[in-house]
């Protein structure tokens, strides 16, 4: 493999993601003369754009497919190679892409992503969202969809059964409200009304008419029905490569077979016990199916619950796995319990001089108290960066320490339409019952809910316009003494921010 080397390069990142990309700028930045690669399987790399930082912690920015070549032309002493790793040999520093050629390293970084963790592999049923391909896919199908079935109760399930017009949307989810792995039963309940509310117009027609509630069915079951008149345009991109990200739905028209309905059917506390054919279906005579789900459906879903839908589609929104097949073969590297590859502070894996960032690796240094990996925009953008901060930092001997960034978890997103911030241990995670809650909500408006250990605050939700965030993340950090403060913490008739200055 050694004397197979077609070049060798000082730095080589793998993949053209948001963590591979902002790798390799840093590097390049860091040390203009130094010979680097990107090696990615997609024709298209990810750039950040419009970067803010809002406030310590937090970040909005938004991220654009581009031509590799947009990064060769800013960086001369880059390298971008249009081919997937098939091997890797860390002995010898090797590389073997799948069109044969070997290319070796003075430092790797491995920034491979993940993939969809499918309920099933083998059914042409069950659909997963991940990249631009996938999306396109998803919405060709969608289009000739009367009924689809959403499993998961993370960010896509949440976004899909809020964007889906015009086709019948069933969502099984396992717990006992909606957005789990985002917020708590309280602020799904404030969330909840927005499936059957008014969506806000878009830059892109969207009028509706007429909205229906129907009241919660037997067995946990709720569903929401929405009449309207006209159908959303949109445009659709066309290039396959890495994960989706912020906003992926608005340039896709996620637009079912019937133009004229909307109904969200959600399924509490449930799993997929099958997932059959029409003919299979034909040798289970002893199945027990409602009237609507009688007929001709090409696949039919049975959870948990007893109940059986027929459908034209399955979304598995059941979260992802990292893709680190190509990297492990005859090498040595410590994997975590969800399968990423393991990382120090410095974003090193087990194997000397390889590093690895974003989805495909999993944070194994003592986490700061309000900190914890999700994969993230965000945490691929900053392990990227921080990544490439340490490789230079590493060949230039110069000493690096783990970056703020990683002190406060924080996140901004967008769910049902209303802002979401997320700080540090926004559902008490590992906290078990030492944490008390403060909770303030209006209908329809925000949703404020901090959590307090020992009089200090550790972590918060906020939903819609709160204005609260700065303050917020201040308080997390400085860990101030609030007891004093009580439940006035969260009066809306105070101003927060002058009381604090
Ligand atoms: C539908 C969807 C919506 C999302 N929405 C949000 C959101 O609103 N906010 C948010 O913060 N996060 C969101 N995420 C998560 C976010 O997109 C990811 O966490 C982030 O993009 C991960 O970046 P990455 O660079 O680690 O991996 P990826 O973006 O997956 O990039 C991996 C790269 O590696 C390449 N690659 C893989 N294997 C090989 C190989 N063997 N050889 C060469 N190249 C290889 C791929 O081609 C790709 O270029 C969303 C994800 C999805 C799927
Ligand atoms: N706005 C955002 O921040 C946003 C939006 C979309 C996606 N994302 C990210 O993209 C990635 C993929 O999204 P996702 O929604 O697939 O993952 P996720 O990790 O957000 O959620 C996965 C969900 O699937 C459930 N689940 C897992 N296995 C299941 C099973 N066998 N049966 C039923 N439910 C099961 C989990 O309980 C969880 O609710 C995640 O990293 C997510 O954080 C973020």
């Amino acid at each position: 493999m050694a004397e197979r080397k077609e070049k060798t390069f000082r730095f080589v990142i793998v993949g053209g993601g948001i963590a591979g990309v902002t790798c390799v700028e840093q590097l390049s930045s860091q040390i203009p003369s130094a010979d680097v690669a990107l090696i990615t399987a997609s024709p298209h790399i990810k750039a950040v754009t419009n970067y803010k930082q809002v406030s310590k912690t937090l970040e909005e920015f938004d991220v654009e497919e581009r031509p590799s070549s947009v990064l060769e032309e800013k960086f001369p002493n880059l390298t971008v190679i249009h081919s997937a790793v098939k091997s890797l040999h860390t002995q010898s520093h090797a590389l073997e892409t799948t069109d044969g050629r070997v290319f070796g390293y003075e430092k790797l970084c491995i920034c491979g992503g993940g993939r969809p963790k499918l309920l099933t592999q083998d059914n042409p049923y069950v659909l997963g969202i991940r990249d631009t391909d996938s999306a396109q896919e998803f919405q060709k199908r969608l289009s000739k969809a009367k009924r689809i079935v959403v499993v998961g109760n993370g960010g896509i399930a949440l976004e899909l059964v809020y964007e889906v017009e015009g086709c019948e949307v069933i969502w099984a989810v396992k717990d006992k409200a909606i957005g789990n792995t985002f917020f708590d039963a309280g602020a799904a309940q404030f969330l909840i009304p927005s499936l059957e509310a008014d969506k806000p117009e878009r830059a892109s027609p969207c009028k509706r008419t007429r909205y229906t509630t129907k009241e919660p069915a037997p067995g946990g079951s709720h569903t929401f029905t929405a009449d309207r008149n006209a159908r959303r345009q949109g445009s659709s991109s066309t290039e396959a490569g890495s994960a989706l990200g912020p906003d992926w739905h608005e340039g896709i028209n996620l637009q079912g077979s019937e133009q004229g309905t909307r109904r969200v059917s959600l399924e509490y506390q449930c799993e997929v016990e099958k997932i059959f054919t029409s003919e299979e279906l034909l040798n289970f005579p002893q199945q027990t199916l409602r009237p609507e789900n009688v007929g001709s459906w090409p696949v039919y879903i049975k959870l948990t619950n007893g109940k059986t839908y027929g459908c034209d589609l399955v979304v598995s929104a059941t979260g992802v796995v990292p893709n680190t097949e190509p990297f492990l073969h005859g090498n040595n590297f410590a994997l975590a319990d969800d399968g990423g590859l393991q990382v120090d502070d410095h974003m090193m894996t087990s194997e000397p001089d390889v590093y690895a960032a974003g989805d495909v690796c999993t944070a194994c240094w003592e986490h700061s108290p309000m900190w914890q990996q999700m994969r993230l925009w965000t945490q691929a953008r900053q392990m990227g960066w921080y990544a490439g901060r340490c490789m230079a930092a590493h060949v230039l001997s110069e000493p690096i320490e783990l970056d703020f960034c990683f002190e406060l978890f924080s996140h901004i997103t967008k769910f049902f339409n209303y802002k979401v911030v997320l700080l540090g241990k926004f559902n008490g995670q590992g906290l078990g019952s030492n944490h008390e809650l403060l909770v303030r909500c209006t209908k329809g408006l925000e949703y404020v809910k901090v959590i307090l250990s020992g009089g200090r605050m550790v972590g918060a939700v906020l939903i819609g316009e709160t204005d609260l965030e700065e303050t917020f993340e201040n308080l997390i950090l400085n860990q101030m003494d609030l007891t004093p403060y009580g439940e006035e913490l969260l009066n809306p008739n105070i101003d927060i921010e002058d009381y604090f200055d």
